[in-house]
């Protein structure tokens, strides 16, 4: 049995159940239970807040991890990180008032600056030699320059709007994070073969994204030219219709691909085109 923690809940719990969803690792949640067996596969979830997911994964109670690489980095624990997820995708960054005016890290020398990141900012100032004062505050942040808390703030930025709301501007990107798999060290066998599966089946699903599958009639005089234009896994399917001098081509193909040779495909008489979203891909 291979233990996961997860986020219990916030920005990253949704992605994660639907990552082990598409994976048809099968989980029932229930709000209050927090140790969840999958009914299909062996693997239970471990849901925590994602600040304990990072030492819960190094000291071995939970197997592996999903988690923001900021929290592995604001940690310091000693995991693995085994690949990066697609999701989760900000930031770190140095905001303060917009109206100040800002001509380099200098200014933040002798200056408080809030935040729920204090590991990561200290080794960042100590690097580029800045004396600043951090002050630690777990939540609402972005809220501590107007209230006189701090003169800047260090926080988490995605579309840059919770820092247009509080009157800020981002002037120094410290970090870049992303939704990360993170394992213990030295994983045994058996467990080491769960966590294989399971990635088999996220390549599976990664392959999938953007390629859809393309299924098209074109007269029997048309066919080369047209699986010219068509790249398949291996080379398109070319079956006989029913009605004589016409064949159906089915192939997979990227999304934008597809939008760029569509008027060519019908210049050369495909009819009836079908385009199905793919699932898995295993290649
Ligand atoms: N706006 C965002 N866009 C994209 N990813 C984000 C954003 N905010 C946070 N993240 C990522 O999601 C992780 C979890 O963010 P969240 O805001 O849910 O944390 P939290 O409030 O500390 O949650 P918890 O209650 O689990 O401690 C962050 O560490 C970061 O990696
Ligand atoms: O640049 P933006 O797209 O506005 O995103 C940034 C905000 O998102 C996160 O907070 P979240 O909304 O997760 O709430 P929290 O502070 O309660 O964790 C983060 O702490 C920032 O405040
Ligand atoms: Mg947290």
């Amino acid at each position: 049995m291979l233990r996961i923690a997860i986020q219990s809940k916030g920005r990253l719990h949704d992605d994660a159940m639907n990552l082990l969803s598409e994976a048809d690792v099968k989980i029932r949640e229930s709000k209050r239970t927090l140790l969840v067996k999958a009914t299909n596969f062996p693997v239970e979830v471990l849901f925590l807040r994602d600040d304990d997911i990072p030492q819960t994964v190094a000291n071995g109670v939970a197997d592996i991890g999903i988690v923001g690489l900021n929290e592995v980095e604001e940690t310091g624990c000693a995991v693995d990180i085994v690949r990066s997820l697609g999701f989760g995708a900000c930031r770190l960054s140095l905001a303060l008032p917009k109206d100040l005016k800002y001509e380099g890290l200098q200014w933040f020398n002798g200056k408080k600056i809030a935040t729920s990141y204090p590991a990561v900012l200290r080794k960042f100032l100590s690097k580029n030699n800045i004396d600043a004062k951090i002050h630690i505050i777990s939540g609402s942040v972005e809220i501590s320059t107007g209230v006189g808390i701090a003169d800047a703030i260090f926080d988490i930025v995605s579309s840059g709007s919770t820092l247009v709301n509080n009157n800020l501007k981002e002037v120094e990107t410290v970090m870049q994070s992303e939704a990360v798999f993170v394992a213990t060290k030295n994983l045994d066998t058996e467990k080491k073969q769960i966590l294989d599966e399971l990635q088999f089946r996220f390549d599976a699903i990664k392959s999938a994204e953007n390629k859809k599958y393309v299924l098209l009639n074109a007269p029997d005089d048309k066919i080369s030219e047209i699986i010219s234009l068509l790249p398949g896994v291996k080379s398109p399917t070319v079956m006989p219709l029913a009605e004589k001098g016409w064949s159906s081509v089915h192939t997979v193909i990227d999304e934008v691909k597809f939008w760029e040779i569509i008027g060519q495909l019908k210049a050369h008489g495909a009819q009836g085109i079908l385009i199905i979203d793919i699932e898995k891909l295993i290649v």
